[in-house]
C-alpha cells in the first residue's frame, strides 16, 4: 500500500486498468451476521460524508430522468457500472456529471432530506455533511435559495428522524483560487451563512493542487469561528498531510491514508489528538489503495491515531456507513465492545458540544450493555 499511494501521481491519472474489485466483494466477508445486527442498531456519529457523493441510485435516477440531457443513466442497475471508477480522475468526472442534475434549490433540498433519511436508517444521530457550495452557485443556483434549502432540510430531518445535520463547506480546490474565495465568502458572510456551519474543507484532486496556497482562506474561516478539516494523503504522499497541520491548522484530516509512510507524522497524530476520518472502501473503489488487506487503518491504531470510520460517497462507492463499520471489525479484529469504542471514537473527534457529545456517548453504551446482556 504504501508503495501504492507513493506512486499516487501516476494513478490519479492513470489510463484505465480494468474493472476494479465489485462493489459486491467490497462488503466485508466473514463479519458474523450478528455482529452485523449489532453495527445496524449502534448509534453513530458520521463525520465525512459528500452530499452529492450521498445522492442514492433512486435520487439520482429521478435527477437523471427530469434532466435527459445527462450523460448520467436513469436506470438505477446501469448506476453500478457507472459508478466503477478506473481511478481518482475518473471518479471526480463521474462525480462532476452527478453535480450538474442538481440545478434548483427544490433539487438540493430533497437531496438533503433524503441523505438525512438514509442516515437516520442507519442510526446515525448526528452527522457532519461536507457540501460544496461553489459548484451549485457557479452552475446557477440562486445562494440564497441553497441556503435555505439545506437549512429547511436540516430542521426536518432533526424533527421527522432526530439526525442531528451540521455542514462542512469545502473548497474544490481543483476549482482554484476563484472557487476559495467564493467558497470563504460563502462561509463567513454573516448574510448568507446558514445556522448549521461548523466546519471548513479542501476536496477534489490533490495533485497539482497544493494545499499552502489556501492559507489564507483557511485563516479567514478559521477567524469566524469554523473548523478546519481538509482532505489530505488521499492521493498524494504523507507531506500533504504536514502541509494541512501546518498551514491549514487541521484539526481533523480527511482520509490521510498516507500518514502510514511517515512514523513521525504518525506520532504526531496520535500525539496532538488529530483524528483521521478513514473512509475504507471509498479508498478502494478510487483505487487510491489497493485492496482493503493493504488498507493502513490498522497502522493508524496500532500508532495510537484517534480513528473514525466514515462512508465518504456511499453509493457511488456501493457501500454505506453500516458496511464500512463491519469493514473496520473485520480489519481491526473488533468485537462488540471494539466497535462501541470506534463509535465513540467518532463523537469525540465531532464538533458537538459537551452535552451533545455525552449523549450520544452514553446512549451507545447503554445500548451495548442491553445487547451484551440480552
Ligand atoms: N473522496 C473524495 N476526495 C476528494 N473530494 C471528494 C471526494 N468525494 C467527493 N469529493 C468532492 O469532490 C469535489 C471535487 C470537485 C472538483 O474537483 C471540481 C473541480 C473543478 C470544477 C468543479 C465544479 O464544480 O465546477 C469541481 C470536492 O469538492 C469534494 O467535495
Ligand atoms: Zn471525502
Amino acid at each position: 500500500m504504501t508503495e501504492h499511494i507513493a506512486h499516487g501521481e501516476r494513478r490519479e491519472h492513470s489510463a484505465p486498468t480494468g474493472r476494479p474489485e465489485n462493489p459486491e466483494h467490497l462488503v466485508a466477508p466473514g463479519v458474523p451476521r450478528d455482529l452485523r445486527a449489532f453495527i445496524a442498531g449502534l448509534p453513530k456519529a458520521e463525520l465525512h460524508v459528500h452530499h452529492v457523493g450521498s445522492a442514492s441510485p433512486r435520487i439520482v435516477a429521478e435527477l437523471a430522468a427530469r434532466h435527459p440531457d445527462s450523460a448520467v443513466p436513469s436506470d438505477p442497475e446501469a448506476l453500478v457500472d457507472y459508478f466503477t471508477f478506473t481511478d481518482f480522475a475518473h471518479f471526480i468526472q463521474v462525480y462532476l456529471s452527478v453535480v450538474d442534475l442538481i440545478r434548483t434549490p427544490e433539487d438540493v433540498r430533497l437531496l438533503t432530506y433524503e441523505v438525512a433519511r438514509e442516515l437516520a436508517r442507519q442510526q446515525v444521530r448526528y452527522a457532519e455533511l461536507t457540501l460544496t457550495p461553489f459548484s451549485s452557485t457557479r452552475r446557477g443556483i440562486d445562494e440564497r435559495g441553497f441556503m435555505e434549502a439545506i437549512e429547511d432540510a436540516r430542521k426536518a430531518a432533526e424533527a421527522e428522524f432526530g439526525t442531528v445535520l451540521r455542514w462542512c463547506f469545502d473548497i474544490p480546490g481543483e476549482a482554484g483560487l476563484e472557487a476559495a474565495e467564493e467558497t470563504t465568502r460563502l462561509a463567513t458572510d454573516d448574510r448568507v451563512r446558514p445556522e448549521g456551519l461548523v466546519s471548513f474543507g479542501l476536496g477534489g484532486p490533490e495533485i497539482g493542487v497544493p494545499r499552502p496556497q489556501f492559507k489564507p482562506y483557511f485563516d479567514r474561516a478559521i477567524a469566524a469561528g469554523l473548523r478546519s478539516v481538509p482532505h489530505a494523503g488521499e492521493t498524494t504522499g504523507p507531506e500533504t498531510v504536514w502541509d494541512a497541520l501546518t498551514h491549514l491548522r487541521a484539526e481533523r484530516i480527511g482520509h490521510g491514508t498516507s500518514s502510514a509512510q511517515d512514523p513521525k507524522l504518525l506520532a504526531h497524530l496520535a500525539e496532538h489528538r488529530v483524528p483521521l476520518e478513514v473512509c475504507p472502501t471509498s479508498n478502494i473503489a478510487t483505487r487510491a489503495v489497493r485492496s482493503l488487506d493493504e488498507h493502513p487503518i490498522r497502522e493508524f491504531v496500532r500508532a495510537g491515531v484517534l480513528v473514525t470510520v466514515n462512508s465518504d460517497d456511499p453509493p457511488m462507492f456501493g457501500t454505506d456507513l453500516n458496511n464500512e463499520y463491519a469493514v473496520a471489525a473485520r480489519l481491526l479484529d473488533l468485537d462488540e465492545r471494539g466497535l462501541a469504542d470506534l463509535a465513540k471514537n467518532a463523537v469525540r473527534a465531532s464538533f458537538l458540544d459537551g452535552p451533545g457529545q455525552a449523549r450520544i456517548a452514553d446512549e451507545i453504551d447503554a445500548y451495548t450493555m442491553a445487547w451484551l446482556t440480552r
